[in-house]
């Protein structure tokens, strides 16, 4: 069994005066990606933000919070150990920002690419790369603003991947993109999965969990409803359930279909 990046037992994790994880357990292990469904509200992003270490459980003597082996971190070390991505940080950007340094200037944490930020040739080779994995070379000279919402969101990705962590967490990647650009999205992630990057993959939409992603994890409000492999966890009942709809399910070469029954 690989070793887990992220163990939850027992937490509860407030936003603002709403628990919106009650009394939570998870454990999520390097070489196994994920996909994680619910309904609005239900806790998706409340969890990803406790993956990336910036909100924390209740402090409780029953609860466990660990990333990558330790109760506690700096934001700086799991910036290098997990790549997010994050549809909302399209708007970070300047328009005119050059699309290279929307992924270059990640190496900084920073959203663009000051005049006093200097990067080494290393640094410009791993940025070079990532856009290249990405298939986005062509698009790199630039302005960010110029692209279209899929080029853009495949920059976001390369940002991501530029300090070559281990994980990659991508909240609702395919959110207002056309269905060409969203499947093209889906491959560009079916080729991270399959070169070894562990995925966290968060969506609303079952028929974008593409076959190398065998683990579904089903949030309602604020706990696990269901957490396991995804022909059993995504099944008509417990979706029909979760979401107040009969639906049916079919499936195809590891995809998912769901229609109303
Ligand atoms: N900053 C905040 N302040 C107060 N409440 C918050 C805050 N962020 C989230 N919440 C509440 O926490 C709960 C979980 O929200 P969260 O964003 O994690 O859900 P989600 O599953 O990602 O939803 P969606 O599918 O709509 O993105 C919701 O009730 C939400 O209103």
């Amino acid at each position: 069994m690989h070793e887990p990046f992220l163990e939850i037992r027992n937490a509860t994790v407030w936003r603002g005066d709403t628990p919106a994880l009650k009394n939570f357990s998870l454990t999520l292990r390097h070489g196994e990606s994920v996909a994680i469904l619910g309904p609005n509200g239900a806790g998706k992003s409340t969890l990803l933000k406790v993956l990336t270490g910036e909100v924390r459980p209740e402090a409780n003597p029953d609860t466990i919070c660990r990333l990558f082996g330790e109760d506690l971190w700096s934001l700086e070390e799991l910036r290098h150990r997990i790549g997010v991505v994050m549809p909302e940080d399209v708007a970070r950007f300047h328009p005119e920002e050059l699309a290279y340094d929307v992924v270059l200037s990640s190496l900084r944490g920073a959203f663009g690419r000051t005049r006093d930020m200097r990067f080494s040739r290393a640094e410009k080779a791993a940025a070079d790369q990532a856009i290249a994995r990405l298939g986005i070379t062509a698009l790199a000279q630039r302005d960010f603003g110029t692209l279209s919402s899929g080029e853009r969101r495949r920059f976001l990705i390369a940002r991501a991947l530029v300090h070559d962590p281990s994980v990659l967490v991508l909240d609702e990647p395919s959110t207002a993109l056309d269905f060409a650009a969203s499947l093209s999205l889906v491959s560009a992630l079916r080729e991270l999965a399959v070169a070894g990057h562990t995925l966290v993959l968060v969506t609303h939409h079952p028929g974008e969990i593409p076959p190398e992603i065998d683990r579904a994890i089903l949030l309602e409000r604020g706990t696990v409803l269901a957490d396991g492999p995804k022909r059993k966890v995504l099944s008509p009942r417990t979706l029909g359930g979760l979401f107040g709809l009969p639906l049916a399910v079919s499936w195809s070469g590891g995809w998912c279909t769901v229609k109303p029954a």
